[in-house]
């Protein structure tokens, strides 16, 4: 579904992706891991369109993206949940849903559109929260919004920037558990995370990124049975073991998170 290959991108200051190749199947969780700087953020942004990528290629569905517009690939089937959240402040949760809601792009891979009926099914909390403004939610509740406005643009490739970065222990596992549940649905999931301990939970493959090059990408199996070979290549302390990974209902009604 979305596959770089030997891309390239920097800014003024010089290339920060060399040569990154991955492939995210439909209904796969790709997580990336890496340390601070070492350009998570950018191959999103450049998936995204939001860095002009300098060398290489990004395909979605088999469709050649790189260098195009970044409403033009959201287009294409690409939704990213950015870091930090960016709600806007003054907005409430209703307006950012009427913002989002694109509903005449293509259906998602399942044939169901995301409404935004059906995206409050899926966040209940959303749907209690729809007269609050984006500055009146909590980490969770915003986390829970970017996704929902992500949604919205009917992604086939959803790109999720550290979705669990400042949220609580318990909240952070709900949002992982969603991501688990969006894949899926038939999503391809590109997931970018610091925390080695977290993507395990719910990826399928594990890329490692170092200094914007990709030293390792194994399916995730692989990578729980050599916690201390990761663990090393991240600089992170030894870690005895790595965490199973999250049961996620594959079938039965979507969890309410
Ligand atoms: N807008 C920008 N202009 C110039 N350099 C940038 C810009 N954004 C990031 N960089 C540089 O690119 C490199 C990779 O940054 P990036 O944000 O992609 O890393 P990261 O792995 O996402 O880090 P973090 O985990 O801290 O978010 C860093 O050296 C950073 O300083």
């Amino acid at each position: 579904m979305l596959r770089t290959e030997r891309l390239c991108a920097g800014y003024a200051g010089g290339i920060v992706l060399h040569e990154v190749t991955l492939d995210v199947a439909a209904g796969a969780v790709q997580a990336v891991v890496g340390r601070n700087g070492a350009g998570k953020s950018t191959l999103v942004h450049a998936v995204a369109g939001l860095v002009r990528p300098c060398g290489g290629r990004i395909e979605v569905d088999g469709v050649h993206v790189a260098g195009r517009q970044p409403h033009r690939i959201a287009r294409c089937g690409v939704g990213l949940v950015p870091q930090g959240r960016r709600v806007f402040s003054r907005l409430t949760v209703a307006e950012h849903l009427a913002l989002a809601a694109v509903p005449w792009r293509a259906a998602t891979p399942t044939g169901e559109g995301w409404t935004v009926a059906r995206v409050l099914e899926l966040l209940p909390r959303l749907a209690a929260r729809l007269r609050h403004r984006g500055d009146q939610l909590s980490g969770g509740e915003q986390q829970m919004l970017a996704i929902a406005r992500a949604l919205l643009g009917q992604p086939r490739v959803l790109l999720l920037d550290e979705p669990c970065e400042g949220l609580a222990p318990g909240l952070a596992a709900r949002v992982r558990d969603l991501v688990g549940t969006l894949a899926r649905t038939g999503l391809a999931v590109l997931l970018v995370e610091q925390q080695l301990q977290h993507a395990v939970e719910i990826a399928d493959r594990i890329a490692v990124l170092e200094y914007g090059r990709v030293v390792y990408d194994r399916p995730a199996d692989e990578a729980r049975a050599e916690p201390g070979r990761l663990a090393a290549m991240l600089s992170v302390a030894a870690v005895a073991e790595l965490p199973a990974p999250r049961p996620v209902p594959g079938s039965g009604p979507v969890p309410r998170t």
